[in-house]
Order: C-alpha cells, then structure tokens, then sequence
C-alpha cells in the first residue's frame, strides 16, 4: 500500500467528487481595485446541475492529466491550464509531492457560461486529489487553496447559499428556508469574465464623470433578498434578484434581451443573466411551470438547451465508490 509521508493512507482506487453549478442572486459589483478585481456582494445559490471530476492514480513521476466529456468540451483547455489541473498542482505544491493524477471531467455544466463550471471543477480536482493522495488538507487550507484559484471557486466547495465578499471568495453562509425551482437557458458560444467586468466598467464610464466608474458605491447584500431566501418565498426573492453584469453582458450579447423576454412570456417570475453570462436564468412558482418555461425557451429557439434545475444543492461531495 502507498501512502504519503506525514498524511492519511492513499486511495488505490479513482474517486469521484460530484460539484454543482452556481447562480448569482444578487450580484452587486463595485469599483475596480487595483489588483484589477471588483469588490462585490454576491449572493451565490448553487443548483443540481452537476459536474463529476475523477481523481484515478497515476505512475510516480508522470504528473496531472485531464480529459473531459460532456457538450461544449471543445473549448475546455486539456493543458495544465485547466483549472481542474491547476488544483491538482496547487495541492501537491502544498505537501511538497509531485502531482501524478489522471483526472477526468463529466461536463453538465455549461462552459464559460456564468455558472461556475471551470471553478467546480477546480473544487472538485483539490477534494478528488485530497482524497486519492490521502493529504487530509483541513478545510480551512482547501478553502484557502480555492480562493488562490479563483474568485468562485470557494463557492464550489461549499455550495449551498453563500454570501461572497472581497472579490467573492469570502464566505458566510446563509439561511435557505426552501428549494427554488430554476431554468437555465445555455446561449451558443461563452462570454468572457473580465471581457464583462470591463464592459461594466465602460459602460460606468460612459454614464460620465460623478454617476461613472469613480463614483460606484460600496456594493452590499440586499436586505430584502436575504429575507426571501430565509422565508423560501420565490415571489419575494423574483422581485428583488439583481445582476449589475447583465448590462455588459446584454451590451456584448444583445440576443440576450429575447431570450430573457421569452423565458418571461413564457411565466416566469423573473428572468435574469446568470453572473457574467450568457446563460440566461429564469426563477419558476414550481416545477410544472420550469417543465413549461424550458419547452417554450426550446421550441422559440432562443438558446442552444435549457435545463430544470433547483436550488440550494450542496456543494462539492465525494461520491461512494461504483459497486
Ligand atoms: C462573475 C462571477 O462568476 C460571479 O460569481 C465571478 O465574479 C467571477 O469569478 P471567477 O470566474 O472565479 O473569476 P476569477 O478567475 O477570480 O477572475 C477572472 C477575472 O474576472 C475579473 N473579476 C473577477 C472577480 C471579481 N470580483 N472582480 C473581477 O474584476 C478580473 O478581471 C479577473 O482577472
Ligand atoms: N475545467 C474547466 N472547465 C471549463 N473551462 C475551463 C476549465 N479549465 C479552464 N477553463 C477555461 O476557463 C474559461 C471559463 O470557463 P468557465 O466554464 O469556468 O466559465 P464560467 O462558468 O463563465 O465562469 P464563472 O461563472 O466562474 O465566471 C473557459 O473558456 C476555458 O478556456
């Protein structure tokens, strides 16, 4: 049996962490900083769309790999700039060991689509790794390693509702006193993040000196949209979701408008861009009527898919071994 020196025992076997998807339900964004990030009060939600990262043991010496299935994967980097090799890299560098892991991704998560899909597979690789390589990193450190790769990646790993400050990776926890019904609507091709975080600073320019980007103010939850979570009163947290990104998102996608318009139409409480976009959220009275908004999104031909889903989902899990 192998282990690692100073830790727990290491798995023979390949682990599986399943890792939701996120929306914002309140995304107010602040000025630019000048590390080149946003102060923000984010109010993450994660939802029961999935990603599955495999941690599978590798030769001594041979060092990270990924593949990855799932729609969209073209685009998913198989270098080790994935994010999910970055984690396996990060982790290792923090117990002085070498980084052999075969990882594997299977993408539900639509990519680069203001969902959190590349951060939950980071989340994923750091506890599939700490698992397989037997590091027992304490929380607190893998939160701390989640933060150094991205500003979402935290949020992976707790899941559940969170409100993120600083640039997002600072967590507390909130109170959810029910399961809200969604419907995501996956645009054709991704946006950016800072291509999005710039056009909201453009466009803050644009409004001109004393309304623009100097004169943003300090972002902060909303009060009552923290209370609609608590309650679980989907109407009440309908009126009050909030994306200071979709501006930009709108401005560099402006197809977007009709997607949101018909998701509308088609009954849903409220419509709005999930973080940088494009995917386009829809929050539904219940499941019959998110069965209905996503038949209607589809046959309008308004997206590429639309996916059900709902929300608090817990964050990222080790799954038991397949029999
Ligand atoms: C839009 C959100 O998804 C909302 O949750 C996040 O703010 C983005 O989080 P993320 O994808 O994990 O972003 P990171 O990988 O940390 O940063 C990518 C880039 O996005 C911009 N960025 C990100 C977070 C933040 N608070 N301010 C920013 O301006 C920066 O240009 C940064 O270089
Ligand atoms: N494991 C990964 N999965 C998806 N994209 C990845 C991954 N690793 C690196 N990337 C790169 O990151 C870019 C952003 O993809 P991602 O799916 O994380 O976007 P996103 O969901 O919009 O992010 P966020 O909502 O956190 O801002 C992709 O275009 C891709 O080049």
């Amino acid at each position: 049996m192998s282990t690692v020196q100073g830790a727990g025992t290491a798995a023979r076997t390949p682990v599986t962490v399943r890792v939701p998807a996120k929306v914002n339900v309140q995304l107010a964004v602040g000025g630019l900083r000048p590390d080149g990030f946003h102060d923000l009060a984010n109010v993450f939600l994660a939802v029961d769309l999935y990603d599955e990262v495999t941690a599978s043991p590798a030769e001594p010496g041979e060092g990270p790999s990924v593949t990855c299935r799932g729609p969209d994967t073209d685009q998913v980097p198989l270098d080790r700039t994935n994010l999910a090799v970055r984690a396996a890299d990060a982790l290792a560098l923090r117990h002085g060991r070498s980084p052999d892991v075969r990882l594997h991704i299977r993408k539900e998560i639509p990519v680069a689509g203001g969902m959190a899909g590349g951060s939950a597979d980071a989340a994923g690789a750091l506890l599939a790794c700490d698992a397989l390589w037997g590091t027992r990193t304490p929380r607190e450190e893998l939160l701390a390693l989640c933060a150094e790769l991205g500003s979402d990646v935290p949020f992976s790993l707790v899941g559940g509702a969170a409100l993120g400050r600083g640039r997002g990776e600072l967590l507390t926890p909130l109170d959810v006193g029910g399961s809200f019904h969604w419907v995501f609507a996956v645009a054709d091709g991704g946006l950016s993040t800072p291509a999005v975080y710039r056009e909201c600073d453009r466009l803050r320019r644009e409004r001109g000196p004393g309304a623009g980007v100097d004169a943003v103010p300090e972002p902060e939850p909303s009060p009552v949209l923290l209370a609609a979570l608590r309650s679980g009163d989907a109407k009440l947290l309908a009126a009050n979701l909030a994306n200071d990104l979709q501006p930009a998102a709108i401005s560099l996608l402006p197809s977007l408008d009709d997607t949101l318009a018909v998701g509308t139409e088609a009954g849903a409480l409220a419509a709005l861009v999930s973080g940088s976009g494009p995917t386009c959220a829809f929050l539904a009275e219940d499941a019959a009527s998110a069965t209905e908004i996503a038949r209607v999104l589809r046959a309008e031909d308004v997206c590429r898919a639309a996916h059900t889903a709902t929300g608090p989902a817990p964050g990222a899990t080790v799954l038991p071994p397949a029999e």
